[in-house]
């Protein structure tokens, strides 16, 4: 038994989290030894909340009822090192923790809350580690997910070329119609450029995906990215009679002219 405490984390506002109560997870997978490797059976995450971190605001009301309650759970896949968690910790909380890089171990999530068309939606963003050693661990976690941004880094060769293998294990594991989405991220690091934004793009369009190119770094297009995805699973998840249908490819590429021209908001 291997047992890992990846993370604490702070539930976003919402009928089952308070966001003054300090959640906690355990994930303890279970593997067998055979040969010289270790063969996956299965992970189980238990959550508990040890007690309030800090009180309410004074005169704060309770927090409001989501409009969409449904946990929307999105997966971060690619190689090691392509910038998942940057990703995360960019578009959670706004900044860029440059030097060192340390792996993810496991897998883990982070709950935020966006709005879109005046609609709270919950996203639940699973970060999962990008190491060959974790994928029977990140695998399990593919079924339930509706969306998934898969990241490669436009400085990395190698981490382009595995983008097919990467969908192909995206078919094999996750449920059918999962919201997919190509991100070609490290964009500010124009001088190591070694894949072409084109080069994305014919990819995205011969799997049928929406793409762009991000930046961990500068934010560039990384809350467009998670907006896109609430904005198609709230589409998804009812439709109201009077509502446009919705394309995420189609609004993506409007999006991206918009901040290309005159700065996204
Ligand atoms: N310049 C630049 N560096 C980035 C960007 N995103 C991530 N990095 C750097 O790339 C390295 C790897 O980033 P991580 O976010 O840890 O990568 P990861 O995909 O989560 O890696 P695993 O956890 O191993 O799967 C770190 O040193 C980051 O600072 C980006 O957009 N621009």
């Amino acid at each position: 038994m291997d047992l890992q405490r990846p993370d604490s984390y702070q539930g976003g506002a919402g009928p089952d989290f308070n966001e003054h109560v300090l959640h906690k997870k355990l994930f303890v997978h279970l593997r067998k030894k055979e040969s010289s490797s270790f063969v996956h059976l299965a992970s189980v995450i238990l959550t508990w909340c040890p007690g309030p971190i800090s009180p309410p605001p004074s005169g704060s009301q309770q927090a409001p009822r989501m409009e969409h309650r449904a946990h929307e759970k999105t997966i971060l896949v690619g190689d090691s090192g392509v910038g998942k968690t940057s990703l995360l910790v960019q578009f959670d909380q706004g900044k860029f923790i440059p030097g060192s890089f340390s792996a993810t171990v496991g897998i883990g999530f982070t709950n935020k809350v966006v709005t879109v068309d005046g609609t709270r939606v919950k996203l639940q963003i699973w970060d999962t580690a990008g190491q060959e050693r974790f994928r029977s661990v990140t695998h399990a976690y593919y079924r339930d997910a509706q969306a998934l941004l898969l990241l490669y880094d436009i400085t990395n060769k190698s981490s382009f070329d595995n983008i097919r293998a990467w969908l192909a294990e995206i078919h094999e594991y996750a449920q059918r119609g999962v919201v997919i989405m190509l991100l070609g991220n490290k964009a500010d690091v124009s001088s190591e450029r070694v894949i072409r934004s084109e080069d994305g793009e014919t990819l995205a369009r011969e799997y049928g995906v929406p793409f762009m190119e991000t930046s961990a770094k500068t934010g560039m297009n990384v809350e467009l990215a998670f907006l896109a995805i609430a904005k198609e699973l709230k589409y998804r998840a009812g439709r109201q009679a009077n509502e446009p249908s919705f394309q995420i490819r189609d609004y993506v590429e409007s999006q991206k002219k918009r901040s290309s021209c005159c700065s996204f908001v």
